[in-house]
């Protein structure tokens, strides 16, 4: 299992480079009419891809050069600024290395830590803005300061409110995700009219909210949890958990096994039971998140350049490594 996470590591860092890589001949090959590489190496490239992709199926990402085919989203989607930035977040691999990053943690908080522990939703981020209760924009994360706007998009999904009960000026974020069945009832029909089927639920999603024309967006059957009120303080909220009972009470979706841990073992159990639970349930999920659940806390811990400080993903081991999860005992 150790020889197939590292070769797992060395073809991630060589997709990557090959996405690049192969974008940016694109670029100049598509939008710069300069191509600067004999297509004979562009397709060997290219070929190198699809063979790591083929390899490792959940290294494959919408941006890849392979995904781009028909139907999929438009480059020239209107431009969204986020004032505040829609970050990512710190993964770790191990209940080791989670173990690890709570207690380097709560070393520089002298009250006790509580964690609001949550599924890690396998799609693309998502944000909703509302004015006076009504949604008026829809937008993706893009870089995380520079998104696209596809309000008219988000108007077709059934889980996004268009009114909420009351008139407030809000933005909350969350994901936006393909069911596993509608994933697999898309890829038959687009293998029966001949099209190129998609690699994943979430490239599928990703290709179905970035569209130009929102009929193809209402179409796919998409779905949303949300996660994240953006100035909670306004509402009187003093805690993750707090918030996704506030956007739940104003109609949002959001997840229903969110737990509050007091403590690693609970946490511990928590990500032992959702990964037994993973291949049943009606959505993809590639790990748990855990956040720091007072949000003055989170204020207090910040954010460093790309990532909170008060939060980490545990990513469940790739799917070709099938790793037993064993129980570590948190003392
Ligand atoms: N995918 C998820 O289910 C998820 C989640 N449950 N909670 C968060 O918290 C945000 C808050 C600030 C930065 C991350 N993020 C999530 O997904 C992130 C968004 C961008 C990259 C990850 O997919």
């Amino acid at each position: 299992a150790e020889q197939a996470k590292n070769d797992h590591e060395v073809a991630a860092a060589k997709v990557r480079d090959l996405v690049t890589q192969l974008n940016g001949w694109r670029t100049q090959y598509y939008d710069q009419d300069a191509p600067t590489v004999e297509d004979h190496v562009y397709d060997e490239t290219y070929r190198q891809l699809q063979d790591l992709e083929a390899a490792y199926p959940d290294l494959i990402t919408p941006e890849s050069p392979t995904q781009a085919v028909g139907g999929t989203p438009s480059g020239d989607l209107p431009k969204v600024p986020h004032p505040i930035p829609m970050l990512s977040m710190g993964d770790v691999f191990s209940l080791t290395e989670l173990k690890d990053w709570a207690q380097r943690l709560e070393a520089g908080v002298d009250t006790p830590v509580a964690y609001n522990v949550e599924l890690k939703i396998d799609g693309l981020s998502l944000s909703l803005v509302y004015e006076q209760g009504r949604l008026v924009q829809g937008s993706t994360r893009g870089n995380g300061r520079i998104g696209e706007d596809v309000t008219a998009n988000v108007r077709t999904i059934a889980s996004v409110p268009q009114t909420l009960p009351e008139p407030l000026d809000i933005e909350v974020r969350g994901e936006c995700y393909m069911p596993k069945a509608a994933f697999a009832t898309l890829n038959a029909q687009r293998e029966a009219d001949g099209a190129p089927t998609f690699a994943n639920p979430r490239n599928a999603a990703a290709g179905s909210l970035r569209q130009l024309d929102s009929k193809v967006t209402a179409s796919r059957q998409l779905d949303t949890f949300m996660y994240t009120v953006i100035d909670p303080e306004r509402f009187g909220i003093a805690t993750q958990h707090e918030a996704l009972a506030f956007m739940a009470r104003l109609g949002f979706a959001t997840n229903p096994t969110a737990i509050v841990a007091e403590d690693l073992n609970t946490i511990d159990d928590y990500i032992t039971a959702q990964t037994a639970d993973r291949d049943s349930l009606a959505y993809g999920i590639d790990g748990i998140v855990v956040k720091v659940n007072d949000l003055a806390l989170q204020e207090e811990l910040g954010n460093t350049v790309k990532v909170p400080r008060w939060e980490i993903a545990y990513k469940f081991p790739a799917e070709i490594a099938k790793t037993v999860v064993r129980d570590i005992e948190w003392t």
